[in-house]
């Protein structure tokens, strides 16, 4: 951490980044930006003809287009053996990039997840399943295979920047919320899995963080919008939201600050402060007393908060069953 400069801890130019979930959304957001600013980019995610119009859009984002590489993989990232074979080509298409021939990327930023919100009790056995895979354990695979190549090909150029996993929780991670009880509890297990790897991965001076968004205006967030329960809606009215550039900006400038759990704004401070824990939050020293501070407040005013979001359960019951509805149908 430095105390007196202001180094630059996620230097972009001339790295190699693979960015899951990159085809769409923030995942993309975060490939253009990284692109625009000399790095090269490979995208993972399912759909191919997402992932090819774009791949177009990060090449033609490039800051030098004759020097930067790109590529494209599809993978399902639920799959073990999908995952195992989808980083292969990562490594292949490393060992064309760097000059070195190093079969390992940078940075793996890992964006890929999402959620169709609903009660719990009205989901299915199997979107239960599926939000858990898609979610943590498409997570934790990715986090696995990028580990291994990362420590098989270790770093040969003299004061070559860390390597780097980069997570994307969620502050639902922090707190869950009514309607989002499939999808919470992944966010709250990859919390975990990056505080526990970043101790872990210590021993091979590879750095991890974690990013935890608040709503984020993406293409993942329309689809959410069609199955979402209105009390949900009505909890999270008081966040704002942020489109996916902005997201990507933030998570960036968070991490070329040195942040270990990076949030987006406020609402992210006020989560990441109830939920303090014993992560280093990274950064430098006048951003860890601004985060001692909230935190502290937190302590009390979270009680507040928690006690307030009950309470929009409980009106919304009452307004249910003063419209004549039964509460057990709720959509
Ligand atoms: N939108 C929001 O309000 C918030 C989102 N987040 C988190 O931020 C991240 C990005 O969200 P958002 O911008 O909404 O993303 P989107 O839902 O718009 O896009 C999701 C991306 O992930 C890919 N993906 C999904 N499942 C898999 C899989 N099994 N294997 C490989 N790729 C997969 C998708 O491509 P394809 O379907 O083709 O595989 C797509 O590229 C997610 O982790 C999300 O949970 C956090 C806070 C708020
Ligand atoms: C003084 C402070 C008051 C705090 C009150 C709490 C307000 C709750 C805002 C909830 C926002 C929900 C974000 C969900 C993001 C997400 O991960 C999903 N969209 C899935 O993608």
């Amino acid at each position: 951490m430095s105390i007196f400069t202001r180094r630059n801890h996620f230097p972009i130019s001339h790295r190699t980044f693979v960015i899951t979930g990159g085809s769409q959304g923030t995942g993309l957001s975060l490939a253009l930006l990284l692109s625009s600013r000399g790095g090269n980019v490979c995208i993972i995610a399912r759909t191919q003809s997402k992932l090819n119009s774009a791949l177009e859009e990060i090449k033609a984002a490039a800051k030098d287009p004759a020097a930067q590489k790109f590529r494209a993989i599809s993978c399902d990232l639920t799959d073990p053996t999908a995952v195992e074979r989808g980083f292969e080509e990562v490594r292949e298409w490393c060992k064309g990039v760097n000059e070195e021939g190093q079969g390992a990327p940078d940075v793996v930023w890992q964006c890929a997840g999402g959620t169709k919100p609903g009660y719990f009790k009205n989901q299915s056995g199997e979107r239960v399943v599926q939000e858990a895979m898609g979610n943590y354990v498409s997570t934790a695979l990715t986090a696995n295979a990028a580990l291994k190549l990362m420590t098989s090909a270790p770093p040969t150029r003299p004061n070559q920047p860390q390597r780097h996993i980069i997570f994307t929780s969620s502050i639902l991670g922090f707190h869950p919320l009514p309607g989002y009880n499939t999808y919470s509890p992944s966010k709250a297990a990859i919390r975990s899995l990056a505080d526990g790897l970043r101790s872990e991965c210590l021993l091979y001076n590879i750095s991890v963080s974690c990013c935890f968004p608040a709503t984020i205006y993406s293409p993942g967030f329309e689809e959410e919008q069609k199955t979402k329960p209105e009390l949900t809606k009505i909890i999270e009215g008081s966040d704002e939201g942020q489109t996916c550039e902005e997201v990507a900006g933030r998570c960036v400038e968070g991490l070329e600050r040195g942040e270990v759990s990076v949030v987006t704004g406020w609402m992210g401070r006020v989560f990441r402060g109830a939920v303090w824990g014993g992560t280093p939050k990274g950064g430098n020293w006048g951003t860890m007393v601004v985060e001692m501070v909230v935190a502290s407040v937190m302590g009390v005013v979270w009680r507040l908060i928690a006690w307030w979001l009950d309470g929009d359960v409980l009106r919304y019951r009452k307004k249910l069953v003063k419209e004549g509805k039964n509460v057990m149908d709720a959509k």
